[in-house]
């Protein structure tokens, strides 16, 4: 089997397989603080992991009996020379538990929730739309009564006022705006016939349908006259440049969708550029912004796009409303606290839970919860946030190659039958959109906004967000229009204090401990360690179960090994991993320091047995210290430069930027700092296309707070 050429390559010496000499203080908060541990004579005896090597062909055997049905044989074999040589190869395996830090009490302050209510009680006929409209809304997308935010947008935008609008993500913000914009287009004497509605408003989210490759059609289809269009800013920016027949004077509505997000992209010259086109040719028109987290910055937005406009905050009562520092009027709420623009509300029936990993187990603390809820559990679907789509596409194959293999058959009577299957799904904005229902699902931060896939059951961030209302958007993807839901931000313990980060935005998690999620390895016999085999039923104590993860990492770090390939495949992730952890903002620093990564650690949850060479945080410091970059986070006008010359996800990047840059003095600006770290900004992108980095847009803004060529 593909398993077993894998191990008879290896010559594994397999200490997961191996007895344990003493049961170890794993009931303790502890695994082997660095501190505490043993000296090196004595570790073998204090460590569950022992000495004595075992045979591959035992190792063999364990995976066999669960594996020879599922693997091909052909896919990961090796040559007989090939195999020689590695059998020559000393191969160390996995000491997981050994020289951890301590992972510290976490004491999470609670905090009150801010919370709304999502629905009423009101229904959409009394708003008195059009039968056909009521008609397709009742019948078609099957819904009756109007959520809290429906119930006070739609009356507002029917009467035709400008709004602001805030609510919870999966409140419904989206037909709350669009049953207005529908119902006036209905209304309208001269209706524009075309085939196909484009449905295409601005938007800083997800926006599959442009794409440079269809610029032609676009103008075509432009030309010939659209109802809605929705786009991202820059793209539209092109349109305006370069798209001669398009023409604004009729537009009647303009919707600025996640409009926090487009602001914190440094859009607002896009932003202006399209104002003025449109304002140039029609004033008369209603204006919408919407955000699950409208934050300050918005108002500036709001000054410049919006007329007297009505702001709606769905907060419950209690918890007062929202107000941008009153600088838009408001009619329907009543401001009373500023500070809830920290505070941003979480779905009633989402519950959130942390875990504090150190880092060498990262990767099978993962991978066991991906197997409790996704396997062993019904009816389970889950979104996994990773920092980068490396990340992404990293962990994808790896789970991909293992996971559904090694798990094999479960434990007898142990589980239900059905919950056997386990699928897969990696989403980024590198890649065409492909989403599929009935599976678990690996993201990137593309997947934060806007997404409304149906029954999400779990958010899992891997890597901490770097902002409370990114964190909000990705945990926004469950527990959407009162459904029930669950999160698990996964954290080292260095990083504990980003719990008490979170409480300051009035965010609360609870723990859930790393032994409970790794204890999920006991429901399969494929983890099991080779003294085990022959019993049938016996208490699984943590010292099996610390077991069993080293097998885990051991198939992880076997896979990894088994080619060159694969190894410069899980380095090249690892930097990403580490690029992206040096570009948290200033004011988390003290919580994610490349500082107080252990390299080595890190490596391991890349399967990796050791630290890549020439990757050092000294390194990275180093070039980040020769490179004099601005402080993007303090100088908003840097930022705009940035998402200029990046052509982010949310811009075509059509415009001639690189010329731009080339002009540009590269100590000076982020831009050619890009060039010089060789990391080309693309000449054209739309959403969901890279740099040629390989990169996302976002990912390659975040990068160049560090350095592309450090490794
Ligand atoms: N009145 C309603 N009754 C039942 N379902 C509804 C109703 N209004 C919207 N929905 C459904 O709720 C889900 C979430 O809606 P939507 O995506 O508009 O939320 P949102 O507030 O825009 O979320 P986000 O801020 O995360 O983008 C969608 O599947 C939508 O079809």
């Amino acid at each position: 089997t593909e398993w077993a050429a894998s191990w008879d390559a290896g010559g594994v010496q397999a200490e997961a397989a191996r007895p344990p000499a003493k049961e170890s203080k794993a009931t303790k908060r502890k695994y082997g603080a660095s501190s505490e541990a043993p000296p090196a004579k004595q570790r073998n005896e204090t460590s569950f992991l022992p000495a004595k090597k075992t045979s591959v062909k035992e190792t063999q055997r364990t995976f066999k009996e669960n594996t020879q049905k599922t693997f091909s044989p052909k896919k990961y074999s090796v040559s007989t020379n090939d195999r020689n040589q590695e059998e020559k190869r000393c191969i160390k395996t996995s000491s997981l538990f050994k020289n951890n830090p301590e992972i510290p009490e976490l004491h999470r302050p609670v905090v009150k929730q801010v919370q709304e209510k999502v629905f009423t009680s009101a229904a959409f006929h009394e708003l008195g739309l059009h039968p056909h409209l009521i008609s397709t809304i009742n019948t078609v997308l099957k819904m009756s009564s109007m959520t809290r935010v429906q119930k006070q947008t739609i009356p507002a935008l029917l009467e035709g006022r400008d709004a602001l609008v805030r609510s919870q993500t999966g409140s419904g913000k989206t037909l709350a705006y669009c049953i207005p914009v529908v119902q006036s287009l209905q209304a309208m004497q001269s209706k524009i016939q075309v085939k196909s509605v484009s449905v295409c408003s601005v938007k800083g989210t997800s926006c599959w349908f442009w794409s440079v490759v269809f610029l032609k059609s676009e103008k075509a289809r432009l030309r010939k006259g659209i109802n809605i269009l929705i786009s991202t800013p820059g793209r539209l920016v092109d349109h305006i440049k370069s798209t001669k027949n398009i023409h604004f004077s009729r537009i009647r509505w303009l919707v600025f969708d996640e409009a926090d997000r487009i602001l914190d992209l440094g859009f607002e010259k896009d932003i202006t550029i399209i104002l003025n086109a449109i304002n140039a040719e029609c004033q008369e028109r209603q204006n919408v912004l919407l955000s699950a987290t409208l934050t300050e910055g918005v108002t500036r937005l709001a000054d410049i796009s919006l007329h007297s406009p009505v702001t709606i905050s769905v907060l419950d009562e209690s918890h007062g409303q929202f107000n941008p520092k009153g600088k838009v009027a408001q009619e329907v709420s009543c401001p009373q606290a500023g500070d809830e623009l920290d505070s941003f509300a979480i779905p009633e029936r989402l519950d959130q839970h942390v875990t504090l990993v150190p880092s060498k187990l990262r990767l099978v603390s993962l991978a066991a919860f991906i197997l409790q809820k996704c396997k062993f559990e019904k009816d389970q679907k889950m979104i996994v946030f990773f920092s980068s789509c490396e990340l992404v596409e990293f962990h994808y194959n790896l789970f991909l190659q293992t996971l559904l293999s090694s798990s094999g058959t479960p434990a007898l009577g142990q589980l239900p039958s059905a919950s056997t299957r386990l699928k897969f799904l990696r989403l980024h904005g590198n890649m065409e959109q492909e989403v599929s229902t009935d599976l678990s699902l690996c993201g990137s931060d593309v997947a934060a906004r806007g997404l409304d896939l149906p029954q999400v059951t779990w958010i899992v961030q891997y890597n901490a967000p770097c902002s409370p209302a990114e964190y909000i958007h990705r945990i926004g993807r469950t527990a959407r229009i009162g459904c029930h839901g669950s999160s698990l931000l996964i954290l080292a313990p260095s990083e504990a204090e980003y719990v008490n980060s979170l409480a300051s935005h009035k965010i609360n998690v609870s723990e859930i401990k790393m032994e409970d999620i790794l204890s999920v390895l006991t429901r399969s016999d494929c983890f099991k360690g080779r003294q085990w085999r022959n019993q049938k039923s016996h208490a699984v104590g943590p010292q099996e179960i610390r077991e069993r993860a080293t097998i885990l990492q051991t198939i992880f770090e076997d896979y990894v090994h088994s080619s060159e390939k694969r190894v410069s495949w899980a380095k090249k992730a690892l930097q990403s991993f580490i690029r992206a952890y040096a570009t948290y903002p200033r004011e988390l620093k003290h919580i994610f320091h490349v500082r107080s990564l252990h390299l080595g650690h890190v490596a391991k949850s890349f399967g990796l047995r050791d630290a890549p060479q020439n990757l050092s945080v000294s390194a990275i410091k180093k070039r980040k210290a020769n490179l004099k970059r601005p402080d993007l986070h303090k100088k908003t006008r840097s930022k705009h430069h940035l998402a200029e010359i990046l052509r982010s996800e949310y811009s075509s990047g059509m415009e001639a930027s690189v010329a731009k840059v080339k002009k540009q003095n590269k100590h000076e600006e982020p831009g050619s700092q890009l060039l010089q770290l060789g990391v080309q900004p693309a000449p054209c992108l739309g959403r969901g296309k890279k740099l040629r980095n390989g990169e996302k847009p976002k990912e390659a803004y975040r990068d160049i707070k560090t350095s592309g060529k450090v490794f």
